[in-house]
């Protein structure tokens, strides 16, 4: 037990560390929430758990997998090996919630004027097309996305334009350029990847065609096959993408529908809907009302030596001075724009499944380049996380096209999709381990352009003037609350208080003050809003053990959550491990106790009918804890 203890307490291995041991039971979190490694920005880093699909449950419905708090703890051989994140979502989490657990950062970040990337992760089938994209019962995390760009642009300063392209066989396709003539597309039957959300009508696609598309890049586009190039002020890019604008959610729809019918699927043993391809979809958001004179003036994050201005005359990019000073102008207004991508990555996969199967040589084909371009991924995240001189970027069309995201100047947030299923559990750990890794990669997060800070400036002087209302009716007429602060408006503060997040590396002096006045503001706040609001729901695993059982059955996982939350009202020090029942491990209490789970639930039983946590101290709670821990097996 005292090696178990001392494996579970290196907690601050390297990742490096981590590959190289041979530890049997527990690996360590590569990084422990909150904890900075470098200075920067690391990727964030979120583990998302699918639930089990109907044909697996047939087969084998315990997980292999199970998720406690920032723990993702997996079972295999009955040796359990815990990874810890920042973000873990559970089988019951719902898209809504991974968007507002840790996507809307990502959205946030994107409108203060910071490149910004979410990546989904995983193996084949575990989830990540479902996570970006969602599903005809659920909107995926990209449309919640626009959702939010759209509603925070009310006054219209902001110009958001869509693009979207996949990497198949290491080539670069835009989806969104039309192969063929628009009647021709309009007169084709769907593709395969056609279903019922991302179906859409005849009308709805030639009102696309004629009101979205600009028409001299519609159609006759014989190749469609993109060349990415290196810009000094934008990174690898696609020069000849389409953007399409958008001013509604309709319109986004629209566009995705497109974009999704021309993209690469097909079914395979793991995945009805396999994704053949990486999916790059990007919002490129800009200001519309900013004058071109102002716009000349911005110099830029890494190339801050570059003014604008000086883009022609750099000396990375060859054939930029040949270019017209219309192309020019184009890419100089370009470099301003923010980007915030969506990156569907597609799953890894056995190969040999396909080797020599009669009429299956294309996915046979795809998919050694899809494990090529992932296994170059993985490289690369690699090589950052190692801290190496040389990151293979230029290996794969997809690391190229993410070089800002991995190890650059962008925020980066990466979903790691994983199955619980049992049959896949290797691949399950391998995800976790290269999650792990991404998690200890530093980006160097500039922003691109400041005057989309305008927004924000906006939303912060909203939320002093609430504050300063909110400030009044406290002074005059407290406890009760003025007509005016109605939900709406808390609604308001709590997003301008979640928008005034700032990174250390573009916090002025002024923002820091602001900061400090914000803090003395917020308690004001805070006590006017716990007068008007009901209070904060109990989360299920703090109340009594026959309180859930009216709520959800009691398994191991209930048990777990359960005994978690009791144990840290009192002390971080503590394991708890499915390892053939349920084992407590505590130096710190001196606890190590086993039982099995109805074991537990007696105790438990017994726990809450003596001791109500909520109302005692944290001494009671310690001295209380025999009535659990008491081993009567
Ligand atoms: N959280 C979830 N809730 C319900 N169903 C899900 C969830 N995640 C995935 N699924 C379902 O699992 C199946 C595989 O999901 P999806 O296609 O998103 O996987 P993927 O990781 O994108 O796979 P590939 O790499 O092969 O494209 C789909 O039928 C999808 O609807």
């Amino acid at each position: 037990m005292a090696h178990r203890l001392n494996q579970l307490r290196t907690s601050t291995l390297t990742t490096h560390d981590q590959f190289s041991s041979t530890s049997t039971t527990l690996i360590s979190s590569p990084r422990t929430p909150g904890k900075k490694l470098t200075k920067g920005d690391p990727i964030v880093t979120g583990i998302r758990l699918r639930p089990f699909l109907e044909r697996e449950s047939a087969i084998d419905d315990t997980s292999a997998v199970q998720i406690f708090e920032n723990n993702v703890i997996c079972t295999q051989n009955s040796r359990p090996q815990i990874f810890k994140f920042t973000h873990c979502f559970d089988a019951a989490a719902k898209n809504k919630t991974i968007y507002d657990g840790m996507i809307r950062s990502a959205v946030l970040a994107s409108l203060q004027g910071y490149n910004t990337t979410v990546l989904a992760y995983g193996q084949t089938a575990s989830g990540k097309s479902h996570s970006i994209f969602g599903s005809s019962c659920e909107e995926g995390i990209l449309s919640l996305s626009i959702h939010d760009l759209i509603t925070m642009n009310g006054k219209n300063h902001l110009k958001f334009e869509l693009s979207f392209l996949e990497i198949y066989n290491e080539k670069v396709t835009d989806l969104l350029a039309m192969p063929t003539t628009s009647n021709e597309q309009l007169n084709q039957k769907p593709s395969t990847k056609s279903s019922t959300t991302l179906s859409f009508s005849k009308q709805a696609r030639t009102h696309i065609l004629n009101k979205l598309v600009p028409s001299s890049n519609s159609a006759n586009n014989a190749t469609r096959t993109l060349e990415i190039r290196e810009h000094p002020l934008l990174g690898p890019y696609v020069p000849d993408l389409k953007y399409i604008q958008v001013k509604s959610k309709e319109d986004f729809q629209n566009v995705l529908n497109m974009g999704n019918q021309q993209r690469s699927v097909a079914s395979t043993n793991a995945n009805q809907r396999s994704s053949r391809s990486h999916a790059i979809f990007t919002v490129k958001i800009s200001r519309i009302d900013v004058p071109q004179s102002t716009t000349m003036r911005l110099t830029f994050g890494l190339n801050s030596a570059h003014s604008v201005s000086n883009i022609g005359k750099s000396t990375t990019n060859s054939s930029s001075s040949k270019k017209s000073a219309k192309q020019q102008a184009q890419e100089e207004l370009d470099a301003q724009a923010v980007r915030l991508n969506f990156v569907d990555l597609a799953g890894s996969e056995k190969s040999q499944q396909y080797n020599g199967s009669q009429g299956k040589n294309d996915r046979f084909a795809e998919s050694i380049h899809i494990n090529q371009s992932l296994s170059t991924l993985r490289n690369v995240i690699d090589a950052l996380s190692r801290q190496q001189s040389h990151i293979p970027y230029r290996d794969s069309s997809l690391t190229y096209l993410l070089k800002n995201s991995l190890g650059g100047d962008a925020k980066t947030f990466m979903l790691a999709t994983i199955s619980p299923s049992s049959t896949v559990i290797d691949e399950t750990i391998n995800t976790l381990r290269y999650a792990g890794l991404a998690s200890t990669i530093t980006n160097v997060p500039r922003i691109k352009t400041p005057h989309l800070r305008h927004e924000i400036d906006e939303l912060r002087e909203e939320n002093a003037r609430l504050k300063q209302e909110l400030f009044l009716v406290k002074s005059k007429s407290m406890p009760s609350i003025h007509p005016t602060v109605n939900k709406i408006s808390l609604t308001r503060i709590d997003e301008c208080l979640q928008t005034s997040f700032q990174t250390e590396s573009s916090t002025s002096q002024e923002e820091i003050n602001d900061e400090k006045l914000d803090t003395v503001d917020e308690e004001i706040l805070a006590q006017i809003e716990n007068q008007c609001r009901r209070p904060k729901r109990k989360r299920l695993s703090e109340q009594p053990l026959h309180e859930i059982a009216k709520i959800r059955k009691i398994d191991d996982t209930m048990l777990h959550r359960r005994l978690g939350t009791i144990l840290s009202y009192v002390t971080d020090d503590f394991s708890i491990i499915n390892d053939n029942g349920i084992l407590v491990i505590s130096d710190e209490l001196n606890i190590d106790v086993k039982k099995n789970s109805s074991s537990w639930i007696d105790a438990l039983e017994r726990f809450d009918r003596s001791v109500d946590i909520n109302s005692i101290t944290k001494k009671e709670i310690v001295d209380s804890l025999n009535i659990l821990f008491d081993n009567q097996e």
